[in-house]
């Protein structure tokens, strides 16, 4: 976290360190190092109706409401502008909202600055997360002492990290002879080095190559599986997305357009498409009935079959599509469904078009924090808390 006007691109700020007096305010409760927990029964991160307009008509973030409940992983996904970065930063308190109200485990951050952000840690996109001259090492036990943590414990808990990360070998190498990756990776090992309940992670896969990727995506599961670690992360990686979290937050325009289980929307958008592949090439007349009769997507001839691809609306439809293939004197070789994939979900969702979630709730949580209409807080108070300076968001 950062102080209000302070320089976004300081190295304590966005590898989750928190600011000064936020340190120097944070509970030791004679076991410094003992994790903290998030056991108010509140959402770990609350965002109500948050608005955020640049200029005077850049609404980068437009009424955004949803809840995030602790030792889960949320993903912020949406196409370039979309405005997760905005709301990442507005929740942060590094950006000043227009509008709307944050609470962080039942805290508002507008009100009680200090308290709110007292146990999260953040590592922002395109910012200097950490220290350059200091190597990998000294970078974690450093985060780790702002978070007040016992030194000892701080030395166990990075040497894990180094480990989870695969960052052992560059221990002691300065993070300026880093490569790009290697230093995303150091830069997340000190955002976790202070073990705290909340982490918000802009983009955290940005550079890394494959493996390193599966790593990031292994370690952010265990924390919130076996630490209880609330983890909200905006990726364009659908992997990340898909295996990572457990439910993602699709953003267009500033607008949530959907809130849901990966599996829920998958489940939006599950058309009764099937892949059909018939034997022998069918003919014209063939041809021209199930076109007419029925929605075809694909007719392909394939060596000596025909390879037909069918939206029906109805496992009856689909046996009538088959009977007329069977009457026309042909052989079904195989009937598979086809369903989208997440990517293919997520570009149908951000079509300029798309309905909100709100208009039509899916899968098992109707409500899905999307409503910016309920429960909105309309107001952020003014002159409250860290964001009573200036707007610090403009770094773009
Ligand atoms: N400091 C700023 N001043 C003016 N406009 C801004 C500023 N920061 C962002 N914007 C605009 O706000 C909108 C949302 O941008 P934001 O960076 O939040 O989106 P994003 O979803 O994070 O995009 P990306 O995936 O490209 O990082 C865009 O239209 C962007 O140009």
């Amino acid at each position: 976290m950062q102080p209000p006007g302070a320089d976004e691109g300081t190295a304590a700020t966005s590898a989750g360190a928190e600011p000064p007096e936020a340190v120097d305010g944070a509970a030791t409760d004679g076991d410094a190092a003992t994790r903290p927990h998030l056991d108010s029964g509140a959402a770990a991160v609350s965002v109500r109706n948050l608005t955020k307009t640049y200029g005077d008509d850049v609404r980068a973030v437009d009424g955004v409401s949803f809840d995030v409940e602790p030792g889960t992983v949320v993903g912020l996904l949406g196409p370039n502008g979309a405005g997760k970065t905005t709301l990442i930063k507005s929740v942060l308190g590094l950006v000043l909202p227009d509008a709307g109200a944050v609470d962080i485990d039942g805290v508002d951050v507008y009100a009680d600055t200090r308290e709110a952000y007292r146990h999260v840690g953040a590592m922002l996109e395109g910012a200097r997360n950490v220290y350059w001259r200091l190597t990998v090492r000294e970078n974690l036990r450093f985060f780790a002492a702002l978070g007040d943590v016992d030194p000892a414990k701080a030395r166990e808990r990075g040497e894990e990290l180094l480990d989870r990360l695969d960052l052992q070998e560059k221990a002691d190498t300065p993070v300026n002879d880093l490569s790009r990756g290697m230093k995303q990776k150091t830069a997340l090992a000190c955002t976790l080095s202070r073990g705290v309940p909340v982490v918000f992670l802009d983009e955290p896969t940005l550079g890394l190559d494959v493996e390193s990727s599966l790593s990031l995506r292994r370690e952010l599961r265990r924390l919130a599986e076996d630490e209880s670690t609330t983890v909200v992360l905006s990726s364009h990686d659908m992997g990340v997305i898909e295996t990572v979290c457990d439910r993602v937050v699709v953003l267009s325009e500033g607008r949530v357009v959907a809130d849901d289980s990966v599996a829920a929307l998958k489940a939006l958008f599950r058309t009764q498409r099937y892949r059909v592949v018939v034997d022998g090439r069918i003919d014209d007349r063939l041809d021209a009935r199930l076109r007419r009769e029925y929605e075809v997507i694909r007719s392909e001839p394939v060596g000596d079959t025909t390879h037909l691809e069918l939206a029906v609306e109805s496992g009856r439809e689909l046996h009538a599509a088959l009977g007329a293939v069977l009457d026309a004197g042909h052989e079904v070789a195989s009937v598979d469904a086809a369903d989208p994939d997440f990517e293919e979900v997520f570009l149908r969702l951000t079509e300029r078009d798309a309905a909100p979630v709100t208009d039509a709730p899916v899968g098992d949580d109707p409500e899905g924090g999307a409503d910016a209409a309920n429960g909105a807080d309309t107001g952020v108070r003014p002159g409250s808390g860290a964001n009573s300076g200036a707007d610090v968001g403009a770094d773009r």
